[in-house]
């Protein structure tokens, strides 16, 4: 049986399964030519396989006798463990780089060898003297630092107010100063799970309890603000909180990109690269921002094969899955699904009103559930944007001396929840989704049934139902005059594409991102 017939059964199992089951079992096995009627299939890990034998076989069977014509339903699906040989069949040594660097201009300042004090700002990495990679020296006894030039990288785009550094974890093993810039706020128990998030949680504890095994790397995707950068330190600190002088760096990868052109630019490459490769763990955040950088992504290619090679852990996130990420090279997005996959969705209003409460009882504030309830319905687009009114609403507490209700939000968010309430009329998703689509609003509640009209509508009733507070019959009297039914069916639709076909989830989630922002 060949790869060309397990490709067609992939195509047959994504439009039947929801897509985060799909990406996350399905896709990643890969068939090998074998004779007869069985048909070998190789997981990336043992997770994989022995979720796939429990859960998926059978089905997987029947899809390719179907696809097979194979009517007497007489094959045999075996699924093994991607073999050491072939993960070394899989990752050829790298060719040279295609685009040689020239050698930068010696900068004027810069000293050899490089020494430098300790960091002062969340950047990663730092070249340090040849003095004290030769001591092996702890950071407290580290020689002074002699004027040299300093990386200036730019700060990092996080919530600097909450990042706590954790100098503690600098340490100088091997002449390589480590700092992990752990966010400590962000550990598994102050993660609310929920139907959304379920399995991306379930694997990081997996991944914190055993780093380096099988599921490396790690990579998360996911909208915004929902909490994939949340889960990745969560990963580190129990990591930490198992072996304190695990050496985890947690950088985004905009930080990679600089710190790496600073290496190029002060001649400290050999730096760079001891740096990152000597690290137990190590997180990337937004991976999706080294498309079109193709120096770093060289660079990235080689210190991710050797963190694998080593048994060093991997964690990735990005907001779409590894293989939607234009302007990477395939060979890193192959690599990207090695390990496992997994995706955070939006929460559902029970996991959003969940949040919320947990939010506020690490603020320490008494938030009753009617206020909570009120706050999770009207922000819905992202967690990072719930928790951004909440600060307000405690901010403002603070200041007037009010207990939080919820017609104290009501007042405290009144311009915010004013411009969602303006915003998010039935004439307002009409207009956007008729522009979205490049279709005319009175195609939309038009008797039209072509697909590129009967879609959008579809989209534009169902966030219609989940956006605004009217009934079934409404949204379908303002479609034209349609019947409840029709509004009911256009949202079970919807919301089954949602699942199974990645354009129409990410037009829906555009969509909403839009409508809400
Ligand atoms: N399930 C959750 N439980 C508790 N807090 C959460 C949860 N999901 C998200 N958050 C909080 O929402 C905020 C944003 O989360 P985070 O930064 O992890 O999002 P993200 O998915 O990495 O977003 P981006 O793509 O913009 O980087 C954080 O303060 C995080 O603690």
């Amino acid at each position: 049986m060949s790869g060309e017939l397990w490709e067609r059964c992939m195509t047959s199992l994504q439009s039947e399964f929801p897509a985060q089951q799909y990406n996350t079992w399905v896709r990643p096995l890969r068939a090998e030519d074998s004779a007869g009627s069985v048909l070998v299939l190789v997981a990336p890990n043992r997770f994989v396989r022995d979720w796939v034998n429990d859960k998926f076989l059978s089905r997987i069977r029947q899809v390719v006798c179907d696809v097979s014509g194979d009517i007497s339903m007489d094959v045999r699906i075996e699924v093994n463990v991607a073999s050491n040989t072939m993960m070394n069949r899989r990752m050829p040594p790298a060719p040279p780089s295609p685009r040689p660097i020239a050698p930068p201009p010696p900068p004027t300042t810069y000293a050899e060898p490089a020494a430098y004090s300790a960091p002062t700002s969340n950047q990663a990495f730092e070249p340090i003297s040849e003095d004290a990679r030769q001591a092996r020296v702890s950071i407290e006894v580290m020689p002074q630092a002699q004027p040299v030039e300093r990386y200036q990288t730019p700060q990092l785009e996080l919530d600097v107010g909450t990042i706590e550094q954790e100098r503690k974890n600098i340490d100088v093993e091997g002449g390589v100063r480590h700092q992990s810039n752990l966010n400590q706020a962000f550990t598994f128990e102050s993660f609310v799970q929920g139907k959304s998030n379920q399995l991306a949680l379930a694997a990081a504890q997996q991944v914190a309890d055993n780093p380096g095994g099988a599921y490396n790397p790690l990579f998360i995707y996911g909208g915004v603000g929902l909490g994939k950068t949340h889960l990745m330190h969560a990963v580190g600190m129990e990591m930490l909180r198992h072996n304190p002088n695990a050496r985890i760096v947690y950088l985004h990868s905009e930080r990679f990109v600089a710190d790496m052109v600073k290496a190029l630019q002060l001649n400290a490459i050999n730096d760079f690269k001891r740096y990152y490769r000597s690290v137990d763990a190590l997180l990337i955040d937004d991976i999706q921002f080294f498309a079109g950088k193709e120096r770093s992504q060289e660079e990235f290619f080689h210190t991710f094969n050797a963190l694998l090679e080593g048994g060093q852990q991997m964690i990735l996130t990005s907001d779409r899955y590894p293989k939607e990420i234009n302007g990477v090279e395939e060979r890193l997005k192959s690599r990207f699904g090695w390990g496992l996959t997994v995706a955070v969705e939006p929460p559902e209003l029970e996991t959003r009103v969940a949040i919320v409460m947990k939010k506020a009882e690490e603020a320490k504030i008494i938030l009753p559930d009617d206020a909570a309830f009120f706050l999770a319905q009207k922000i819905r687009s992202n967690v990072r944007e719930l928790e951004g009114a909440l600060k307000r609403v405690i901010a403002n507490a603070h200041f007037t001396g009010s207990a939080i209700t919820t017609p104290f939000i009501k007042e405290s968010l009144k311009d915010l929840l004013a411009l969602q309430d303006k915003q998010v009329s039935i004439d307002n998703i009409q207009r956007v989704v008729a522009e979205y689509y490049k279709i005319k609003i009175s195609d939309l509640l038009s008797k039209r049934r072509s697909r590129s009209v009967a879609r959008p509508r579809q989209v534009a009733m169902s966030i219609a139902k989940e956006l605004t507070n009217h009934s079934l019959p409404e949204i379908g009297n303002a479609f034209g005059g349609r019947d409840h039914t029709t509004v009911l069916h256009a949202c079970r639709k919807i919301k089954e594409l949602r699942e199974t076909d990645t354009d129409i989830r990410e037009d829906y989630q555009n969509l909403l991102r839009h409508l809400t922002a």
